[in-house]
């Protein structure tokens, strides 16, 4: 474990992300909050050592004196004490309380929640049946209640304010819990024969820890609210102690005739809960960097585009021409340039491959094609997307909608995420037909069933009823590609469909893919990383490489003689079955991360063949003359970003 958290460090470090306390400070309220923080807390930690006087003795000849009077900063209380003192005294034990409060809760509730969660059964139920009864309090109630019963005093209120905020972290806890202990990794510790308590501390507390942190900061300015509410009415802190809370209750009644003495104990509760709330909200971002990329901000309808150029329409007749095509993510200031500039053109029912190592650019650019990128963080910064003559990259929302599951069909990888779990796979269908043809429910349950049929569904009127997790991860499949024909569209983006699914099952998808786009003349853009598929399946295949397609030709042409050293490389990487002698050539080294892209070529570090030039200004995808084997001209096109083909001229 040590290891791995190095490992992760380590990592943390290479991808240049800024430190925690870096990205704490760059956000200008958390680093507003830690300021003020820092500074109260210095004050109160530096008390004893202040020239102050004490802060109990009482002076009735100086009482009520105000703010700015001689000897006395802040003035003086109905009992001649200096406030200035008794503020920062107050202030030291309201911190106090509140932060050990505040631990005691966080302890015993994320205990209590964690064996909860983790045990599940009867050890659930009762622990979280006291859980509710201790909720079924209004929580100032219960908080009087135990502070009556154990009588009044700081000490009492603490475990009074801990207790009634025990339930609010064993609920968000169990609720954590609960789906971690399921999870494979869970799994995989008991099976290795690991005890319930290393499990649940070595392997499930490690993953909770972060949310009970961020609880803990979010409601540790709660705690010191209510314990100050507990002392302004009498029961926390006991003359002639000072706590925020007491104070404010004793300048309640001067409230007209001497205001200074609640509104300066009034604004020291509000700067502190105020700080340390956005100091608690500052470290949840910090620990969950999706809140601050806004991956889990509401994304909008469509991938915000802001383009400085449009490139000009294209000649008519592909159904599908992508010029030029840019997508950045931004995340704090960093720039991912996911897709850096894609051509790519696709004829009525021609079938192309987008091949290329995980993390080269292939999923973005397919989500690009009909906006589905989330903004934020996504946005497509250049070129045009020409799907039936319009520019895509300027449609309404509406003619998006229209466009999706109509013209334009997906299948992803993974169809238990994309099949709603609660609906039949019949309806599912029947859903994907209604959207864009208004048929009657018993015209779109026809349908439905002919499509399931049509994927070779055995029993598909049977099956209409099955729920998706009835079905296996093949039939799975074919129901998403039967949701994807559902409206004839003249374009299916499949990405990696069948990377999820045994060879044999790969094999009958792919077949049934390539059926049904020479029998309805769909045009396919197949995403993948396996060139065995893109030979079985595709007329075309285009090779990305760090965002950019680096090699596009005809797949039999790009696979007996590749032209680009990185598609070289990558067909060296596919062992061939009956060839045990053929060695597999992994490609070394890593692709560049791509919001650090090197000059020139980006597979250069990686190339046997680099040169001084491959380094040098932007490479691009030229045209290749000439076969490799005969010296005849080529039959299609091919075209390779490189100065140095391994074969013809660029
Ligand atoms: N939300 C995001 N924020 C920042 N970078 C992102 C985000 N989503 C994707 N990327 C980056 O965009 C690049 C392209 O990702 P993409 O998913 O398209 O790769 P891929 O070729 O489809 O890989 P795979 O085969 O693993 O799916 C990657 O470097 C990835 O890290």
């Amino acid at each position: 474990m040590v290891s791995l958290a190095l490992g992760r460090r380590s990592a943390a470090a290479a991808s240049g992300r800024p430190s925690p306390f870096r990205l704490l400070v760059a956000n200008r309220l958390s680093a507003l909050g830690l300021a003020v923080l820092v500074a109260i807390a210095a004050l109160a930690v530096l008390t004893p050592l202040l020239p102050l006087p004490d802060p109990d003795v009482t002076d009735p000849a100086q009482r009520l004196l105000r703010p700015g009077a001689e000897g006395a900063l802040l003035g003086t209380d109905h009992l001649g004490r200096d406030i200035l003192s008794r503020l920062l005294w107050g202030t030291r034990v309201s911190i106090l309380v509140g932060l050990s409060a505040t631990a005691i809760a966080a302890l015993a509730g994320s205990l209590i929640g964690l064996v909860a969660g983790y045990a599940g059964g009867a050890t659930d139920s009762v622990l979280m049946r006291g859980i509710d009864l201790v909720m079924a309090f209004p929580y100032i109630l219960l908080a009087l209640g135990i502070v009556a019963v154990l009588g009044p005093g700081l000490l009492n209120a603490l475990y009074a304010i801990a207790i009634v905020n025990v339930p609010f972290f064993a609920r968000n806890i169990r609720g954590i819990t609960l789906g971690l202990a399921r999870r494979e990794f869970v799994d995989a510790a008991r099976l290795s024969g690991a005890s319930h308590p290393a499990v649940l501390f070595g392997e499930v507390l490690p993953n909770v820890l972060p949310t009970i942190v961020v609880t803990m900061s979010t409601t540790v300015g709660w705690m010191i609210l209510e314990t100050a509410g507990l002392s302004f009415l009498g029961l926390g802190a006991q003359p002639p102690q000072a706590d925020l809370g007491s104070m404010l209750g004793e300048g309640r009644k001067l409230l007209f005739t001497a205001p200074h003495v609640s509104v300066i104990p009034g604004l020291m509760i509000f700067a502190l809960v105020m700080s340390i709330n956005l100091v608690g909200d500052g470290i949840r971002d910090v620990l969950d960097p999706r809140l601050k990329s806004g991956a889990l901000a509401a994304p909008g309808a469509a991938t915000a585009v802001r383009r400085d150029t449009i490139p000009d329409a294209p000649a008519p007749g592909p159904v599908l021409a992508v010029d030029g095509l840019r997508t950045e993510f931004r995340t704090g200031d960093r720039v991912y340039k996911a897709v850096g500039g894609v051509d790519l053109t696709l004829a009525p029912g021609e079938r192309v491959g987008l091949v290329g190592e995980s993390g080269s650019g292939k999923s973005v650019t397919a989500l690009s094609l009909l906006r589905l990128v989330p903004t934020p963080p996504g946005t497509i910064t250049g070129g045009r997307v020409t799907i039936g003559g319009d520019d895509q990259l300027a449609a309404s929302d509406e003619a998006l909608r229209r466009l999706r599951g109509g013209r334009v069909a997906y299948v992803f990888q993974d169809p238990l995420t994309t099949l709603h779990p609660l609906f039949t796979v019949g309806d599912q269908v029947m859903e994907a037909v209604r959207a864009h043809q208004p048929l009657s429910a018993r015209a779109a349950r026809a349908r439905a069933i002919e499509l399931l049929e049509r994927v070779q569904i055995p029993s598909a009127a049977a099956r209409f009823d099955a729920y998706p997790h009835e079905l296996s991860g093949g039939m799975r499949q074919r129901v998403c590609i039967a949701m994807a024909l559902a409206n004839d569209p003249e374009l299916i983006v499949a990405d990696e469909p069948t990377t999820a699914l045994d060879v044999t099952v790969q094999a009958q998808v792919l077949k049934l893919l390539r059926s049904l786009s020479e029998e309805r003349g769909s045009a396919v853009l197949f995403i993948t990383h396996d060139f065995g598929v893109v030979s079985e399946l595709c007329d075309r295949v285009a090779v990305m490489y760090a965002g950019r397609i680096v090699e596009i030709g005809p797949t039999a042409e790009v696979l007996a003689a590749p032209a680009h050293p990185y598609t070289a490389k990558l067909i060296d990487c596919v062992p061939v079955l009956g060839q045990p002698e053929r060695r597999l050539d992994a490609i070394e080294g890593l692709p560049p991360a791509v919001d650090r892209l090197p000059e020139g070529c980006a597979f250069a570090e990686r190339c046997p063949f680099a040169e001084a030039r491959c380094r040098d200004g932007d490479i691009s995808l030229d045209n290749l003359s000439g076969d490799p084997l005969s010296g005849d001209p080529l039959s299609g096109d091919r075209a390779a970003r490189c100065v140095k083909p391994l074969w013809g001229e660029a």
